[in-house]
Order: C-alpha cells, then sequence, then structure tokens
C-alpha cells in the first residue's frame, strides 16, 4: 500500500502548519520524517491518520480517500503508534492488544480464534507474552509503548504510522522496537528525532522545517552537515559508525 501526501496545508488555530506539502511512502518502504521540534511533525502525521483534517490537498492510500473517507475504513489499512499513549480506563495488556482488532469487527461480534491468535503474535514480537495478564496502567512508559506497538500490529494494517516511537525506550528497545515494525515489512511512515536511527532503518527521509519541506532524498543525500545545521541549529560532524556502518552524528552548539 502506497501513501501519497499531495499540496496539503494544515491550519491550527488558524495558524498554518503545514504548508502545501507534498510527499510518497511507496509500497513497503520504511520513510522518515525529521525536524526541528514545532516543525510540523505531529501534525502532518495527524492529517493522516485523520485527528485532523487538512483546510487544503489530498491524502490517498492507494486509491482511498483518506479525507473523505470514513475513520473505520481507514483504521481497517493504517495503525498509529503516537507520542502520548495514556488509558483513562485499566485493562490487562492482552484486552489492550486486543482492541487493536476492533476495526475488523461489527457492532457487538464477539472476538474468535483468529483475533487471539493475531494478539498472541503481536506479543510474541514484542517480547511481552510475560507481562499479556499485566495492567496496563501499571506498566512504565516504555513498556506501555510496546503494548500500543503490540495493538497497532494486532490491527493487522497494510500502513503503519509512528510518531517518535522510541520516546520512553531505552536503547536495547528502542532498536527492538524498530526491528520489530520492519519485520513487519509494511509502508511505514515514521517522526524520529534520533538521527542515527533514522539513517539506519529509513530508506528515504523528508525534512521539515516551520511546515515546509527542505530536504527529501536518502539518508546520506539528507543528513549532511549542512542540513542539519539549518533545521536543528547544531553544529554537526558525520562519520561512519563503526558498526553499524551507518551514518554518524557527532553535535555541538
Ligand atoms: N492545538 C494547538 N493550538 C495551537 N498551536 C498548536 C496546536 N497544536 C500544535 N500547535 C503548534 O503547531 C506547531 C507544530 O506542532 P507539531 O506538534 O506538529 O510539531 P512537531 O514537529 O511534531 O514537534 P515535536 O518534535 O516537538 O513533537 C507548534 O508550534 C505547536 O505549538
Amino acid at each position: 500500500m502506497e501513501l501519497t501526501v499531495e499540496h496539503i496545508t494544515i491550519e491550527v488555530a488558524r495558524k498554518p502548519i503545514v504548508k502545501d506539502l507534498t510527499l510518497h511512502v511507496p509500497d513497503k518502504q520504511t520513510v522518515g520524517l525529521i525536524g526541528a521540534n514545532g516543525s510540523g511533525k505531529s501534525t502532518l502525521l495527524k492529517s493522516i491518520y485523520k485527528s485532523i483534517s487538512p483546510i487544503k490537498g489530498t491524502i490517498f492510500l492507494d486509491d482511498l480517500d483518506v479525507v473523505k473517507a470514513s475513520n473505520r475504513r481507514v483504521a481497517k489499512q493504517l495503525g498509529v503508534v503516537g507520542q502520548f499513549n495514556e488509558l483513562n480506563f485499566d485493562l490487562t495488556v492482552e484486552q489492550v492488544v486486543l482492541l487493536g482488532r476492533t476495526p475488523h469487527k461489527k457492532l457487538m461480534e464477539s472476538d474468535n480464534l483468529y483475533d487471539y491468535q493475531r494478539v498472541q503474535e503481536a506479543l510474541l514480537r514484542t517480547n511481552l507474552m510475560n507481562y499479556r495478564h499485566r495492567s496496563f496502567l501499571s506498566l512504565s512508559g516504555g513498556e506501555k509503548q510496546r503494548v500500543i506497538l503490540a495493538r497497532t500490529i494486532a490491527q493487522e494494517p497494510q500502513i503503519m504510522i509512528l510518531d517518535e516511537p522510541t520516546n520512553h525506550l531505552d536503547i536495547r528497545y528502542q532498536l527492538e522496537i524498530l526491528t520489530a515494525v520492519k519485520q513487519l515489512n509494511i509502508t511505514t511512515f515514521v517522526a524520529l528525532h534520533d538521527l542515527e536511527l533514522t539513517a539506519s532503518y529509513c530508506d528515504y527521509i523528508y525534512a521539515l522545517k516551520d511546515g515546509e519541506l527542505v530536504a527529501q532524498g536518502t539518508p546520506e543525500e539528507v543528513l549532511t552537515e549542512s542540513l542539519i545545521n539549518e533545521i536543528f541549529q547544531v553544529n554537526c560532524q558525520i562519520y561512519e559508525n563503526p558498526i553499524t556502518k551507518k551514518l554518524g552524528f557527532h553535535y555541538s552548539i
């Protein structure tokens, strides 16, 4: 499934936050979105998962018009791991992951063997089998983040949108969560702050500044010292990470 965003403008409180932006996420590719705090990354992602409506432009998942389609129709295809993952009521981990099946169910339809198999697989992929009877609210921030990823995996989306999915996670789980996402082999659009993770996991990158695209291309094309200086206002030195053989970064201000 591919994502096509064309000439999107989004206003929040009458202020343009995303400005005439066009981008494309090809089938089964992992595409990264980078930019400073407040550059409009979350706002753009929210318009793709229908939490906010653009005032102009179109968003398509293959030929599904996201702006016009119902939430349920979009949720059958698209999974979201957001920045803040709180629930107001308590459920077990297994129950939270089972909620991922909701878009596929009719009203009052009960959960069946296939649903429970999807939940089990999602718990295995996110290393959460031992947590399945724990209360969600009792978990740490990083554990909650993994449960939300498991819920999204159980949803069986064809495209996944992730907004800073490594927030709250220690180094091992940062790598684990991105590896688990990559192994799903589905179309992925992910906002990340960590440029080494971006360089390691993304096939292609879009860079956002003040709601406009300032660069796009492969990690090597986009993640240059001058672009990083321009969008993050830091001095940066790039080297080859001796372990990953991908880009490494030193920063100073
Ligand atoms: N409800 C709102 N009311 C007013 N301004 C808002 C609202 N939501 C977002 N904004 C503003 O829109 C701009 C873009 O915010 P957004 O959350 O999209 O940025 P971001 O790139 O995701 O930032 P971060 O890296 O900090 O998560 C910010 O200046 C923010 O203050």
